[in-house]
């Protein structure tokens, strides 16, 4: 598991660890030490500009200019205000700095080669404005290549949201473990490439702070994906349903289906109101296909518990339509993913969905994107971070929520989340959502846990996205499922 740590946790991490004997100063040195070995892959001879800020990322900055000098850098300092506002460890490695240290107004950006920017890091708590923000915009036009201290000044390190004005980052060096804000957008752009260091912080205090994010990585839910039996049958991996939209709109739903049957389920049915059988049947081979008649259709189908894990929302329809639906998806015992207008179905009542969700005993998971989570979650989609819109909408809800997006994050109603970052934008095609809804139910009806499965469905999808390349259509994305589940076992 990679954890990720806000930066009140990163705080902690480093009180537990100097209250373990390690001065601040050590870990500060090692820190600054991090960042000039990745500014010295830049050619001796480069001009380095190092912008500091008032707090300890300033403190990391001068550390990283005594180095880079040592090595024979030619090095310039800028600092935003005074010496004598400096504390604590930043004022140590300032005093340790035997070179001029010019406001940051005098700094000369163009000339530099590299621009190393410690202005702010985890202590960033309010908008940038001033002489910092006409840095910064000097810094983004100097095309030379920027190497951020832990974080762009001007992102928060919870949220990744730009407070006022922001660093465009080549590369950041950052201490320990990621930050949910290097992987959230717009912050992952601002991050470039992440360097995380090792500083000397134990792994234990992890045990201590107790993360409840990470980096949705295999590690998060690998040990969860169900073990195929050499003996196993069709029947031991769950049968999953899907339900069809009417005549003209019943593709979304074939392509959830089909993409259940690729992530695990033994068997997958297709429920079918009776004006789309005959399309339906033109289109299925593997995916089998069942009349349904209306709500009580759907409630009869799933009261066989054999069917555990229905997925419903691609192409449902109206709310007239797709609210008893869901209604009774939600009435019987199965797994539920709810999608697209079966979410939207709620919209006018959200708090009807949430109390159908309370006490049942199998999981639902909701995979929204960010105009069907502000139609159930309007007073959320405000909220600044995605990791807690998602995390107040899965507590609020009882649901796994899946916030999709190029930084597509899965809460539940405990608080654990996980954050992808390796999905493509060329997933963003129509019928991409549906294949990842299919590909949750998949798992899910395989018997893997409703998190831990949105989690796997999310890499999978992304991964399949990065295996096929631009030019893909969701039709495809399933198909990469085999290639994507053969890598992930050599
Ligand atoms: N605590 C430690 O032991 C370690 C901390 N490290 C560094 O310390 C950083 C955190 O240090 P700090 O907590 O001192 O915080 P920062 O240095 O990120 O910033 C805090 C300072 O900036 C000011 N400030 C915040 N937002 C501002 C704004 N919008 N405009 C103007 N001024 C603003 C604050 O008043 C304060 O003076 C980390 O990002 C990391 O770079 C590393 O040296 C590793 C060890
Ligand atoms: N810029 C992007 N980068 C990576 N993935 C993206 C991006 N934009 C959208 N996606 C992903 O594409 C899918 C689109 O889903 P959705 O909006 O439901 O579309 P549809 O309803 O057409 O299937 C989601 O998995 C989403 O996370
Ligand atoms: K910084």
């Amino acid at each position: 598991m990679i954890e990720l740590l806000t930066p009140a946790e990163m705080a902690e991490a480093d009180r537990l660890t100097i209250a373990a004997g390690t001065p601040g100063i050590e870990l500060m040195e090692t820190a600054g030490r991090a960042v000039a070995d990745v500014v010295a892959r830049s050619p001796l001879g480069t001009r380095i500009a190092i912008a500091c800020g008032p707090g300890n990322n300033g403190g990391d900055g001068f550390v990283a200019a005594r180095i880079l000098g040592g090595r024979g850098y030619r090095v310039q300092l800028g600092l935003l205000g005074g010496l004598d506002r400096l504390k604590g460890d930043a004022a140590l490695a300032a005093a340790a700095w035997r070179g001029e240290v010019v406001s940051l107004a005098e700094l000369d950006f163009h000339g530099s080669g590299v621009i190393v920017d410690a202005l702010f890091g985890a202590g960033l708590d309010r908008e940038i404005g001033g002489e910092a923000a006409r840095a910064i915009e000097t810094i983004n036009r100097s095309g030379a290549r920027i190497v951020a201290v832990d974080l762009p000044s001007g992102i928060q390190g919870e949220t990744g949201q730009v407070l006022g004005v922001a660093v465009r980052a080549t590369e950041t060096v950052t201490f320990f473990r990621a930050k949910p804000g290097h992987v959230l957008m717009p912050g992952r752009v601002h991050v470039g490439r992440l360097t995380v260091a090792d500083i000397g912080i134990r792994e234990t205090v992890l045990e201590r702070i107790a993360p409840k994010a990470a980096l949705n990585r295999p590690e998060a839910w690998l040990p969860s994906l169900p073990v195929l039996k050499v003996d196993g049958h069709k029947y031991d991996r769950g049968h999953a349903v899907v339900v069809s939209g009417g005549m003209t709109q019943t593709g979304a739903a074939r392509l959830a289906a089909h993409a259940a049957l690729r992530s695990g389920a033994g068997l997958v049915t297709l429920a079918s109101p009776p004006d789309a059988l005959a399309v339906n049947a033109a289109h299925l081979t593997a995916v089998m296909l069942k009349r349904m008649d209306g709500a009580d259709g759907l409630a009869a189908l799933l009261s066989d518990r054999r069917l555990n894990a229905v997925g419903l929302g691609p192409g449902l329809g109206a709310i007239e339509v797709a609210r008893p639906l869901v209604e009774a998806a939600l009435a019987s015992p199965a797994a539920v993913v709810l999608d697209a207008d079966g979410l939207s179905a709620f919209k006018a009542e959200p708090q009807q969905l949430f109390a159908r969700i309370a006490g049942r005993p199998a999981p639902v998971v909701m995979t929204p994107h960010d105009g069907e989570f502000a139609r159930l979650f309007p007073d959320l989609a405000a909220l600044p971070g995605k990791l807690d819109r998602a995390r107040q909408a899965a507590a609020r809800s009882g649901a796994v929520v899946l916030l999709k997006g190029a930084d597509t994050t899965v809460a539940d109603p405990s608080g654990r989340a996980m954050i992808a970052d390796n999905a493509p934008p060329y997933l963003a095609t129509a019928g991409s959502g549906d294949t990842l809804a299919g590909i949750i139910l998949g798992l899910v009806a395989e018997g893997m846990p409703a998190f831990e499965a949105a989690g796997a469905a999310v890499w999978l999808h992304g991964e399949a996205g990065a295996v096929l390349g631009r030019g893909l259509i969701a039709e495809d994305l399933a198909d990469a499922l085999p290639r994507v589940f053969t890598r992930l076992f050599v």
